[in-house]
């Protein structure tokens, strides 16, 4: 049965209530079911049987487990979302590994996070050990999500069981589309995941492709192939020899922070507003007074956000540099 498949591979906390959840709802109907079709076989006699008050007790049961499991989900949900508005708020970008089951999304999950200088966050780490937060030169924090992996026909009742992955994904700053190069199917993998993510509203994140394994190919080094903008679109890696681990997190550090601001800002004392604005956004990484007693600010925001903001201000150009 789909569901105990699915049960097997829900690795995460959320996963495994709502597995359990979508199969005590299934139980429940076929008990209802069962239990008319006792009454319908008794009709008449006026009799309740053992049968039936065994199935009254089991139904009751099943509802008070039923309740019991989705207010969990609803605690766990709430939990999740509020983990999500913080790390938004600090602006730490988000990138989701996703792919076809086996292509090697948790062996490259678990290779780049090792491989990169670990930042526990209790946070995230006791809520989900599907997200990890890690930190890559230059860019800072990121948190990487390890996902379930697609199959063919999923039933559309298993997507919405599959919401917590589904969310990380869409919520996504970047995805790793991770492909078993080595695959003879692949091609008709990747078009199974595009599906699904169009399914899900997640084909409008920026996605990078990682071509894993490729120590299963002859003669395939690692390597990044870029588009005719010098944007990375596919890095050639594989996970379990280490082979491309680097210019994979190079890519994606080139990936995102296309969209990132860094550098540093001066204002005059009388620019107090500005500054606080910035600390709303979580974007001051220090601050300190120059001799003249200007505060000069390291900042690290998205772009949009510093255009609007500097626009609104009317920042000129003068006081900021990417690097003084
Ligand atoms: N030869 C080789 N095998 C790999 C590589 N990466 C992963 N594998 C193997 O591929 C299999 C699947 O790896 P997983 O990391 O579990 O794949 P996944 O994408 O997380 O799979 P699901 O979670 O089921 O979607 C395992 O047997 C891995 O050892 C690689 O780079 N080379
Ligand atoms: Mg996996």
């Amino acid at each position: 049965m789909i569901l105990d498949i699915f049960a097997q591979r829900a690795r995460t906390f959320e996963g495994k209530l709502q597995v359990e959840l979508a199969q005590l709802q299934h139980m429940s109907t076929r008990l209802i079911r069962g239990w008319t079709h006792l009454e319908r076989q008794k009709g008449g006699i006026g009799l309740r049987g053992p049968g039936e008050t065994q199935l009254e007790t089991d139904r009751r049961l099943l509802r008070v487990r039923i309740k019991s499991i989705t207010r969990r989900l609803e605690k766990v949900r709430r939990q999740r979302e509020q983990g999500r508005r913080s790390r938004k708020r600090a602006e730490v970008p988000q990138a989701a590994l996703v792919g076809y089951t086996n292509a090697g999304k948790s062996t490259l999950f678990n290779r780049v996070t090792e491989s990169v200088v670990y930042a526990a966050d209790q946070l995230f780490a006791t809520l989900d050990p599907t997200l990890r937060r890690i930190d890559l030169p230059d860019i800072g924090p990121v948190v990487l999500a390890d996902t379930v992996g697609f199959i063919r026909h999923l039933p559309h009742k298993l997507v919405e069981a599959f919401r917590a992955t589904l969310e990380e994904t869409r919520q996504a700053d970047l995805l790793l589309h991770v492909i078993d190069s080595h695959d003879p199917e692949r091609l008709e993998n990747m078009d199974q995941v595009h599906s699904v993510l169009k399914e899900i509203n997640a084909d409008e994140v920026p996605q990078l492709e990682v071509y894993n394994k490729i120590d299963l190919l002859q003669g395939v080094e690692p390597k990044i192939q870029r588009n005719d903008e010098g944007r990375p679109v596919r890095v050639w890696v594989s996970a379990v020899t280490g082979d491309g681990i680097e210019l994979l997190q190079e890519a994606i550090k080139e990936l995102l922070s296309d969209d990132m601001l860094q550098g540093q800002l001066t204002l005059k004392p009388a620019q107090g507003r500005i500054r606080a604005r910035l600390y709303r956004l979580g974007a001051i990484q220090s601050e300190a007074y120059s001799e003249s007693g200007d505060i000069v600010l390291d900042i690290r925001l998205p772009k949009p956000d510093f255009e609007r903001l500097s626009k609104q201000e009317g920042l000129s150009d003068g006081c900021f540099s990417i690097s003084c």
